[in-house]
């Protein structure tokens, strides 16, 4: 696994990134400013924040679905203008196609690029088997817990062999037993991928659960407050010490950004 002390260039490097949004009244909403990051080739990247910082919006943009206002994004070298298959994304709502079966769904992009439908159904079988799904390929998603549902979601963009996993909230909408479960599910499927993984929440506990490195935000106009590495030893146990002083510092930095995200939307 590599960190931020690498040598290597960075796969994802975001310099000075800005953005600006025009709202419906045509005003000026500047959700992101002087944005620098740079995430490790394998590693594991949280975006933390208060609600409205523009963790999505970076996501967004680093993805390529969105433009930057200022600033400039590269991924393994190259300027990000468009979305690619270097970079896989993971919605908060699986958004799978509902008429579909799942090896369908995952073999989609596949098609997409050309591939047989023999190949593609094959490389879909595989990916199932690895996310331990193999038995629901011939389901429809409606046939799926909401667990199953984002599992397929990830299949679904490993499925095109990206160097880094974008995921925008993924495990917001499950309940807390299933999401502890995903995201052990998640580090194993990052362990055997070595793929990097960039991750919104806003859930302290997550961040510490899964990251190499906390990026955490200020309330808007979003930029970084500061980047806490999180150095505990895999598996991580929720109960530790260490693993309360490191949530507990979280908390501490997160608090006036929240109360200042909170104190805006009550003017707004
Ligand atoms: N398409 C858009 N048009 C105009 N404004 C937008 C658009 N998308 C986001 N914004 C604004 O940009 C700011 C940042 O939004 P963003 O969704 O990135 O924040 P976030 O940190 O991901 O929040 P949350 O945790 O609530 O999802 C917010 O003020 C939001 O209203």
């Amino acid at each position: 696994m590599t960190n931020n002390t690498s040598t290597q260039p960075p796969l994802i490097d975001c310099s000075r990134v800005g953005k600006t949004w025009v709202d419906a009244q045509g005003a000026a909403v500047v959700a992101l400013n002087n944005v620098d990051l740079q995430v490790a080739r394998g590693e594991f990247v949280v975006l933390l924040g208060p609600s409205g910082c523009g963790k999505s919006t970076l996501l967004y943009m680093i993805a390529g679905l969105e433009s930057v206002s200022e600033g400039s994004i590269r991924c393994g070298g190259a300027e990000v203008s468009q979305p690619g298959t270097d970079r896989g994304f993971v919605f908060q709502e699986a958004s799978l196609y509902p008429w579909l079966t799942v090896a369908e769904n995952v073999a989609f992009g596949l098609k997409m690029q050309g591939m047989s439908k023999e190949q593609r159904l094959k490389r879909a079988q595989s990916i199932l088997q690895n996310v331990g799904l193999a038995d629901a390929a011939d389901k429809r998603p409606d046939q799926l817990s909401g667990g199953m549902r984002q599992r397929v979601a990830m299949a679904r963009a490993l499925a095109l062999n990206p160097e880094a996993l974008l995921l925008d909230e993924p495990f917001a909408a499950l309940d807390v037993q299933t999401r502890a479960k995903m995201q052990d599910f998640l580090i194993r499927i990052w362990r055997q991928t070595g793929v990097s993984m960039i991750f919104v929440t806003h859930h302290i506990d997550e961040a510490v659960a899964l990251a190499d490195r906390v990026v955490v935000f200020t309330a808007r106009p979003g930029g970084i407050k500061e980047i806490i590495p999180i150095d505990l030893p895999r598996p991580r146990d929720p109960k530790s010490p260490l693993f309360h002083q490191l949530s507990d510092h979280l908390i501490d930095l997160l608090r006036d950004e929240v109360d200042r995200a909170f104190a805006e939307q009550e003017v707004g």
